[in-house]
């Protein structure tokens, strides 16, 4: 594996600035492409079966090649989604979308309209998912060195620290999970999906049945009230910290009783002054233990039940990085949702709190939840 350095992004001060800035001068068009639905046929052999790398809760996606010989990942969104915008507000959007560019991001190079169909084009990544080479099936996996390790978390920690601090007005990415981090050809990470779940999610409730099958993700508060922070994010990329330490899923039915939840095995660990049992064995102790367990106890720091005590992503950096330590005194009881196994859509009010690890404190988290940015603003 070879890993190059991550290099500094590209920061833009604002989408909004930039592409006022692109309409004027011409950049965003030529950075932003409008696809033909001919060009995109052509890519993919008219959307051979061959072509399909996956399908998500969007729709599928296909791998093309364009005609410069370059490889693009087309997503066809599904005609189902019903917060669908028209042409020209879904072009301005994505156009918008489109600008926000940083090493530790997937790259959204343009999309195409045709009639109800739209498609998605982004840079394809060459070695899939998290959860296809970290976490999947014994024929997809790979093994992943501790360096490649920290040069994963470290790389999604920059690119949530983009959104959340440097872009403004910030974006949450909503859906932060092992299938939406990329792997280019150098197994640098790239969040994928930025921005989506916001531009054709908002018609719906907070919460669809869609996030919640990636339930071991949801931070309590935004599963129970659907209010949404960047602390939210926070929970969510906690998680996938701790499963990149130990190479296993946040839930795991394989396991024995009492081992499925990775968050509540951490805690227990944690609990037992013993976390360093949590690292993947497939390492062979061939890991930094301080640096290993620094990273697991930010895990648990980032899914802490009270929101307000989670880190900033920049300082989850900072702690990933090694500049800053994490105290034991620091880490407070994660919040659970794991039990949860259905959310209504629509229903957020009358879903059964009792189905909560943590319902009697699930109020107190809400009302202190109030006082957060609940600000989304893509
Ligand atoms: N840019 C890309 N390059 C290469 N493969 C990709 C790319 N984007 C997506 N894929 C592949 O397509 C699959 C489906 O992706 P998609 O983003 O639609 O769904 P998902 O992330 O698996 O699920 P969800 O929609 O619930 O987030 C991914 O698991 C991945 O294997």
């Amino acid at each position: 594996m070879k890993f190059p350095i991550p290099c500094t992004c590209c920061f833009f001060s604002s989408p909004q600035k930039v592409m006022e800035k692109g309409m004027q001068d011409g950049e965003n068009q030529e950075s932003f492409r409008i696809f033909s639905s001919k060009e995109l046929k052509s890519a993919t052999n008219g959307f051979h079966s061959s072509k399909k790398l996956g399908e998500g809760g969007f729709g599928s996606v296909y791998k093309g090649r364009l005609r410069d010989g370059s490889l693009v990942a087309i997503k066809v969104l599904s005609t189902e989604i019903e917060s669908m915008r028209g042409e020209r507000e879904f072009i301005a959007e994505l156009s918008a979308l489109s600008v926000i560019r940083h090493e530790n991001l997937v790259r959204l190079q343009g999309c195409c309209v045709d009639g109800a169909g739209r498609y998605l084009v982004y840079d394809y990544m060459e070695n899939n998912s998290l959860a296809h080479t970290l976490l999947g099936g014994e024929q997809n996996r790979m093994r992943f060195s501790w360096d490649a390790r920290r040069h994963i978390s470290l790389g999604i920690a920059r690119g949530l620290a983009y959104l959340h601090e440097e872009v403004e007005p910030h974006i949450l990415h909503r859906d932060i999970k092992a299938s939406n981090i990329l792997l280019d050809e150098n197994f640098t990470p790239k969040v994928g999906d930025f921005g989506l779940s916001k531009l054709l999610r908002d018609n719906h409730s907070h919460i669809s049945t869609r996030v919640a099958g990636t339930i071991g993700y949801l931070a309590p508060e935004y599963a129970i009230s659907g209010r949404l922070t960047r602390k939210s994010d926070v929970y969510s990329f906690g998680v996938l910290l701790l499963e990149i330490v130990s190479g296993r899923a946040v839930v795991d039915f394989d396991l024995e009783h009492g081992e499925h939840h990775l968050v509540q095995k951490a805690w227990e660990a944690f609990k037992a002054g013993n976390l360093v049992q949590l690292v993947d064995p497939t390492l062979q102790m061939n890991f930094p233990e301080d640096e290993a367990i620094r990273f697991l106890k930010l895990g648990l720091l980032c899914v802490q039940e009270m929101a307000k005590l989670r880190p900033q992503m920049s300082r989850a950096v900072k702690i990933l990085s090694g500049e800053v330590d994490v105290k034991d005194s620091q880490i407070s009881e994660p919040g659970l949702v794991s039990d949860i196994m259905e959310i209504k859509m629509g229903q957020p009010q009358s879903c059964d709190q009792s189905t909560f690890s943590k319902a009697s404190t699930a109020s107190s988290t809400q009302n202190q939840s109030r006082s957060e940015d609940f600000v989304m603003s893509f």
